[in-house]
């Protein structure tokens, strides 16, 4: 058994409904949705601004490369092309693995390339950690401790003011 938190976003497209149709495709395994924030672009600033949520999922047979896999499958559906040129630039739907645990709550490391856990960029990522503080108010990112805490790093701080809750956008009925 696993649970972890997947961070999604997209830029292209109706940004709304490739949201919409993840957390769907994630139903099985959803335990928590957050809200939706409009954010600005991380990472490579000339692209539109962002629609990103977290989800917390669980199943008792995943392992933390299926989760990988659904996140890429959900991808794939969203019709997501990669530009090798742009690291970050925009995309119909992305979906990663921002931490994961086993079923008695110990966090899942890993440094392989293909499945870095925790996500190696999520502590630095005000669009990852405002949604998902919504969901684990008092959740910690392994390795880099507090969600609060690291909410109010400079680098997180610097991003907040453009992170905006979009509640006309709820993702859960
Ligand atoms: N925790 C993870 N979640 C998702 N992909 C991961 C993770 N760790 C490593 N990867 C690998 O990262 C590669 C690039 O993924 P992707 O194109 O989604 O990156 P990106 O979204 O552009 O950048 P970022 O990972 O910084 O958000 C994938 O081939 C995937 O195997
Ligand atoms: N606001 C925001 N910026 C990003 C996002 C994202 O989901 N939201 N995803 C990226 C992929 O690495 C790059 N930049």
């Amino acid at each position: 058994m696993t649970r972890a938190v997947l961070s999604l976003g997209g830029n292209l497209g109706d940004r709304e409904a490739h949201l919409r149709a993840a957390v769907a495709a994630l139903d099985p395994y959803l335990l928590v949705v957050s809200g939706v924030y409009e954010t600005p672009p991380w990472g490579d600033a000339a692209q539109p601004a962002y629609l990103n949520a977290a989800v917390l999922v669980a199943d008792p047979a995943a392992a933390p490369r299926d989760w990988l896999r659904r996140a890429q499958r959900l991808e794939a559906a969203a019709g997501r092309e990669r530009d090798p040129r742009r690291r970050f630039g925009p995309r119909t739907l992305d979906v990663d693995v921002i931490a994961a645990w086993t079923d008695d709550g110990e966090p899942i490391v890993s440094d392989d390339e293909d499945l870095t856990l925790p996500h190696p960029r999520a502590h630095l990522r005000a669009f990852v950690l405002r949604p998902w503080i919504d969901i684990m108010p008092y959740g910690q990112l392994p390795g880099h401790g507090w969600l609060t805490d690291l909410m109010n790093t400079e680098a997180v701080l610097a991003d907040l003011p453009g992170v905006r809750p979009r509640p006309d956008l709820a993702l859960e009925s």
